[in-house]
């Protein structure tokens, strides 16, 4: 059987940094919901395992690629040796702080799941997912969640309706480098339950205002060049009319749009890459 399968995108609409954990990783607490930026990952039977790309030539085909590693941690758990051909058409900024990387493993550990008969329980999917990386769980299953932990760890909330405008400034920010150059941070006043009432509570309720005003993203402190690059043109679009936040790692800036003709000519001029997105 071949799946053809969406892979889609996440923002941040906010990120609190806890702390440094031992093992090298912050303490995080982020509410996440994935929008309709979507990769699409198709998977056919085949007689070996490949991997094929459009959209994005510098992205690597090897066992770097996100979706190769969870096609081997697949293997590992199942016995079950993938002979599959993989084909990735790429629309998702790389570096961008939109997880598509962690989508796409996700997304080809479920296809992989169903295409041999489910041998995986949910639970060992979660598992596997967290190896492969601290925001891949979470697109298990996708919509709106609470991330906590590295990010492995997940509260999940019914679906929310809203709309951003997203803009994509032309480079990439690199997470480890963000996370490496952050000064140490210790949101004590910071847990699950604040971040429900803070950001999930009002966003589900359609009060877009509070929840603007509440919504903050600690790796926006961050000393890496990359994210200084990020807030100067965060500054300009709060010049433009926007409340914009960074989304994870960055680049990408998002900002909630509660009225559709909202003016792009000034996005336009800067030749930013922008995109009228909904939560999906
Ligand atoms: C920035 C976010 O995307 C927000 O959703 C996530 O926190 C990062 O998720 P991710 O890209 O899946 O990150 P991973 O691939 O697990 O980690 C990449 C690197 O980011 C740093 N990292 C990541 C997550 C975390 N909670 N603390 C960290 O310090 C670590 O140096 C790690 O080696
Ligand atoms: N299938 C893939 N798609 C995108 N990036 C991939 C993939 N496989 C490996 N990578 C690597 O992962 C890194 C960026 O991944 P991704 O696009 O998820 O970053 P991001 O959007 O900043 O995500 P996050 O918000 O999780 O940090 C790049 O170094 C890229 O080379």
């Amino acid at each position: 059987m071949k799946l053809i399968l969406p892979s889609p995108a996440k923002i941040n609409l906010s990120l609190w940094v806890k702390g440094k954990r031992v093992d090298g990783y912050h303490e995080i607490i982020t509410v996440m919901h994935t929008i309709n930026l979507m990769d699409i990952i198709s998977l056919l039977p085949s007689n070996r395992l490949e991997l094929s790309i459009k959209g994005n030539s510098s992205l690597p085909l090897d066992k770097s690629n996100l979706i190769i590693k969870a096609c081997k941690l697949f293997q590992e758990a199942t016995g079950i040796k993938p002979k599959v051909k993989i084909k990735l058409e790429k629309k998702i900024p790389v570096g961008a702080g939109l997880g598509g990387g962690s989508s796409n493993a996700a997304t080809t550990l479920k296809g992989l799941n169903l295409m041999y008969d489910k041998p995986l329980s949910d639970e060992k999917l979660q598992e596997i997912a967290a190896e492969l990386g601290s925001d891949v769980p979470f697109f298990l299953k996708g919509g709106l969640a609470i991330a906590y932990g590295r990010g492995e760890k997940l509260k999940h909330y019914t679906k929310s309706d809203f709309k951003i405008l997203l803009i994509y400034p032309g480079f990439s920010c690199l997470t480890k480098e963000v996370y490496e150059n952050l000064p140490s941070i210790i949101r004590t006043e910071i847990t699950v339950e604040a971040a429900e009432r803070l950001i999930v509570s009002p966003l589900i309720n359609g009060k877009f205002e509070e929840v603007e005003n509440n919504m903050e993203n600690d790796l926006e402190l961050s000393n890496s060049p990359c994210v200084k690059r990020v807030l100067k043109i965060k500054e300009q679009l709060v010049k433009f009319g926007l409340k914009p936040l960074m989304s994870g790692s960055g680049s990408s800036i998002f900002s909630i749009i509660k009225d559709e003709n909202f003016d792009v000519t000034p996005l336009k001029k800067e030749g930013y890459w922008f995109k009228f997105l909904s939560a999906i």
